[in-house]
């Protein structure tokens, strides 16, 4: 990978979230929502149904970039099952089981990642995670064999917890994880549809895709309080920060958290709908749209007495998968503002800034070492 590429994936995401941080405007915020879709006409076989649906994404995706999707398909006692595991996984399994499984033994920040290890923007975060990536066993397909991760090796990089100290973990998050996927490559037939593109335009390119889940656990705030954007917060969750990848599809529990920054720089509340997951588009998928689908900053703060727990999945195309910008989205006075680029390339390097020194997980193990 050239210097140039490199300095643009870290120059880029960092000016454009100091950019939208700084923004503190007045201007309208119109039309800045984040619309509940019922995507159930999407699996109609009339490709108007299909279109119906796509239309209404494209215009969430140009303006808040966020949006909820509802009768979906995925059964509810897989979305319950996984947030179960998540608190049998943050709360039954011994600390010295979980560090056997720190992300710090891990080039690719899957794994283990307890509440100080990684930090956005710099922030103190409540959160505690567990990453892991694609593996064939998880895909419902059985993918094409030809999977690589995100730095080009092939070598199997997850970490998972014995059988014997959290038995049904692993089948839960299998049966969770090929959903999701599912759900994915489904959406992304109707992103092609929402971008006037050939419906399986981006099939080929989702055969071994790229696919981080996260469990997360943000603990009970110290002092509960309801949102109030003009109080500086202390307790930061998570980080003001945007994905990577293509889209994320993110599953919550029932307490409130996820703030989104709307384009006057005000944060605004995304409570949980109840049997939804929240899509937003990423920093990938912004690049390729030439910036015309946009990839929101946002932040998590848990100010209730509850825990909450979430399953975020940030699906991406193939890692090896080299693409150019989206003829679709360049045109006269939008023309293409970047080259082409390596989609495993540009997500590494994203994911690298976020380690403690910003030197990253590829290829310098030592580096994490407190
Ligand atoms: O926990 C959440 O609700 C959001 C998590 C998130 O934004 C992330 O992991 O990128
Ligand atoms: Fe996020």
């Amino acid at each position: 990978m050239d210097s140039t590429t490199l300095d643009e994936a870290r120059a880029g995401a960092s000016a454009y979230l100091q950019s939208r941080l700084s923004n503190k405007s007045t201007s309208s915020d119109d039309p800045f929502e984040i619309p509940i879709i019922d995507i159930s006409p999407s699996f109609s076989p009339s490709l108007s149904d299909r279109q119906a649906v796509a239309d209404k994404i494209r215009s969430a995706c140009i303006s808040s970039g966020f949006f909820y999707i509802t009768s979906h398909g995925v059964p509810l006692s897989i979305c319950s099952g996984i947030l179960r595991e998540a608190e049998r996984f943050f709360k039954k399994l011994p600390k010295e089981k979980k560090e056997l499984m720190h992300l710090r033994n891990s080039k690719l920040g899957y794994g283990w990642e307890p509440s100080e290890y990684t930090s956005i923007a710099g922030d103190v975060e409540t959160k505690e995670g567990f990453n892991w990536g694609y593996e064939e066993g998880l895909d419902k397909t059985g993918g094409d064999g030809k999977y690589v991760n995100l730095d080009g090796t092939t070598y199997k990089g997850n970490f998972w917890p014995e059988e014997a100290d959290l038995p049904g973990f692993y089948t839960v998050v299998r049966d969770y994880y090929s959903e999701v996927l599912q759900l994915a490559r489904h959406l992304f037939r109707l992103f092609a549809l929402s971008l006037s593109l050939p419906e399986e335009h981006f099939d080929s390119m989702t055969t071994h895709p790229g696919g981080i889940a996260r469990l997360l656990y943000y603990p009970p705030a110290k002092d509960p309080r309801p949102f109030d954007p003009s109080v500086m917060e202390e307790e930061i969750g998570l980080g003001a920060h945007s994905d990577y990848e293509c889209f994320t599809l993110l599953l919550c529990s029932s307490s409130p958290g996820l703030e989104i920054l709307s384009p006057s720089g005000r944060w605004t509340p995304a409570p949980p709908v109840p049997g939804s997951f929240i899509v937003n588009v990423a920093d990938f998928l912004m690049r390729w749209t030439n910036g015309v689908y946009k990839s929101t900053v946002h932040r998590v703060i848990n100010r209730s007495k509850e825990e909450r727990y979430s399953v975020p999945f940030f699906f991406s195309i193939n890692y090896d998968q080299t693409v150019e910008t989206l003829p679709s989205c360049i045109t006269e006075d939008n023309p293409s503002k970047y080259p082409p680029i390596r989609a495993g390339t540009y997500i590494l390097e994203r994911l690298n800034t976020t380690t403690k020194d910003g030197k990253g997980y590829y290829g310098n193990s030592a580096v994490h070492d407190n």
